[in-house]
């Protein structure tokens, strides 16, 4: 407050008119804002075309944002692109908060991210991790590099496919390249600021001029293709107690049952799994990618993770799921690692509800907020020396990523936290252990350390721009 007891201003860049600061989010809206934040501070108002938009970039206001006042801003904008993905908000991710989102979400933890049911497919894990290193085994056998990008990618798909779907993605109708592809321009699409959101009127002339629009239109209409196989593929009817989640739901839509207010129809169920799709494959591999190129980076913190797990688990063919929990430095290289590169920078937008204050400014209805946790993961008010890949300093510390430590966010934090941080995290912890486990790994030929680029991909979720090629050798426990 102002001394005369009025509110104060939210800073804010001066923009444009009708763009508002549009032109000023670049290809890298997390990065852009993270520049305007040293200027304009940790909360600041941005126009996005007629749309008020809060950027929080301290680990104080999200915690102010997230904890004290979650009731206030747990909602979504309505947004062109997941409008479209989500037949009209009828998922968990791009719903507003209503009773129907409160459902669903139950529903969803209890038939899928319970650790029960985790647990119950863990045989598929351990298949699908065993095939990925016979797969790499046989470039190790010729010396030739890995492309980690795809594997990880390739790895992610399948477990969720057969543990999620019941499928095998080999057989559908995407196939492996166009499946990356589509991910790739979807979540590009939902992490670029669309014209149709924020400008009114002609913003979505300026969509279908850029082709944004076609895009979007191919990009949904291919993923409808990919549920529609799906949901045939569950044709027939199931025997009690072999039920998997999507014959759950397919059951659901067939007794005609009310979920909110809403009767639970086809597309319910195909929202519901775009929502696994996109959310639970991209970032478990966008994890393991950046793990993988700070490893590579960090050859100390490579050679005394690998000794981790070889020396604390002897002798295996497969490190299995119980081995993980003894494994502390990889825990914390993986912390790390969300630390720098959060697998989703800008968490997913909120919207408010009902006004509130953050620092003293007065936040109001309809505003969005963003949470910029790559940029609070680089604070040099929180973390020491920010910019080194550094696990040890989690040594003796508390900081946990389950969403009650404010200065490392991955999952969010909140009524709209990740409802998969168990999943997530066991995904990605058992993938990495089984791969340094079994392999040592070099830069290919010509390559140093220095070479190795830290560039994210546009889009929602940041992943590394280019591919992670590295070469793999057996490791043999003698
Ligand atoms: C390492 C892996 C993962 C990371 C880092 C991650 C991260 C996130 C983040 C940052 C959010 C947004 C939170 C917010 O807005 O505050 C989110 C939401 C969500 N995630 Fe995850 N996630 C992961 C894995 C998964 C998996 C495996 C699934 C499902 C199979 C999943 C399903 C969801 C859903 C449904 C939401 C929307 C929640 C809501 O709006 O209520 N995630 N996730």
């Amino acid at each position: 407050r102002t001394n005369k007891g009025k509110h104060r201003q939210i800073p804010s860049p001066p923009g444009l008119p009708i763009i508002g600061n549009l032109h000023q989010l670049g290809e890298l809206p997390h990065q852009s804002l993270w520049n305007l934040s040293k200027k304009y501070g940790p909360v600041m108002l941005l126009k996005l075309g007629n749309v008020p938009a809060v950027i929080l970039s301290s680990t104080e206001t999200a915690k102010q944002a997230l904890r004290d006042h979650d009731i206030h801003c747990c909602s979504r904008p309505s947004l062109v692109g997941g409008r479209q993905l989500s037949y009209n908000h009828r998922d968990i991710s791009f719903s507003p908060y209503n009773d129907y989102w409160k459902e669903l979400r139950k529903l969803c933890t209890q038939e899928i991210f319970s650790a029960k049911n985790i647990h119950k497919t863990q045989p598929i894990k351990d298949l699908e991790v065993k095939k990925l290193i016979d797969s790499i085994a046989e470039s190790a056998s010729h010396k030739t590099p890995v492309n980690l990008n795809k594997k990880f990618l390739a790895l992610n798909v399948s477990i969720v496919c057969k543990s999620a779907f019941g499928v095998n993605f080999e057989g559908t109708v995407l196939s492996n390249d166009r499946f990356k592809e589509l991910m790739r321009e979807t979540f590009e699409m939902l992490g670029s600021f669309s014209a149709s959101d924020f400008v009114p009127y002609i913003g979505w002339i300026i969509d279908r001029l850029t082709g944004l629009q076609g895009r979007r239109a191919k990009n949904a209409q291919d993923l409808d293709a990919f549920y529609e196989q799906i949901i045939d593929l569950h044709k027939g009817e199931k025997e009690v107690g072999s039920e998997d989640f999507v014959d759950s739901l397919l059951r659901l839509e067939k007794e005609e049952t009310v979920v909110g207010n809403d009767k639970f129809t086809r597309n319910n169920v195909k929202a519901i799994l775009m929502d696994i799709l996109l959310a639970g494959i991209e970032t478990s591999a966008i994890s393991m990618i950046w793990a993988m190129t700070e490893l590579a980076r960090n050859p100390r913190v490579m050679s005394k993770v690998q000794s981790e797990i070889r020396n604390k688990c002897g002798k295996r063919e497969l490190i299995r799921y119980e081995d993980i929990d003894q494994l502390h430095y990889l825990k914390m290289v993986i912390k790390e690692s969300w630390r720098l590169h959060p697998p989703a920078p800008l968490l997913l937008p909120r919207e408010v509800i009902s006004e509130f204050e953050i620092d003293g400014y007065k936040i109001q209805p309809k505003t969005q907020i963003h949470v910029n946790v790559w940029a609070i993961g680089r604070d040099p008010d929180t973390w020491k020396d920010p910019d080194e890949f550094l696990p040890e300093r989690f040594l003796d510390s508390n900081i946990d990523t389950k969403g009650q430590s404010f200065e490392l966010l991955p999952f969010g934090s909140g009524r709209r936290i990740c409802p998969a941080v168990y999943m997530g995290t066991t995904m990605v912890e058992f993938g990495l252990a089984n791969l340094l486990y079994h392999f040592d790994w070099e830069l290919p030929d010509g390559m140093a350390v220095e070479h190795i680029d830290l560039e994210d991909a546009p889009g929602l979720g940041a992943n590394k721009k280019n591919d992670l090629l590295l070469v793999p050798s057996h490791f043999y426990y003698l």
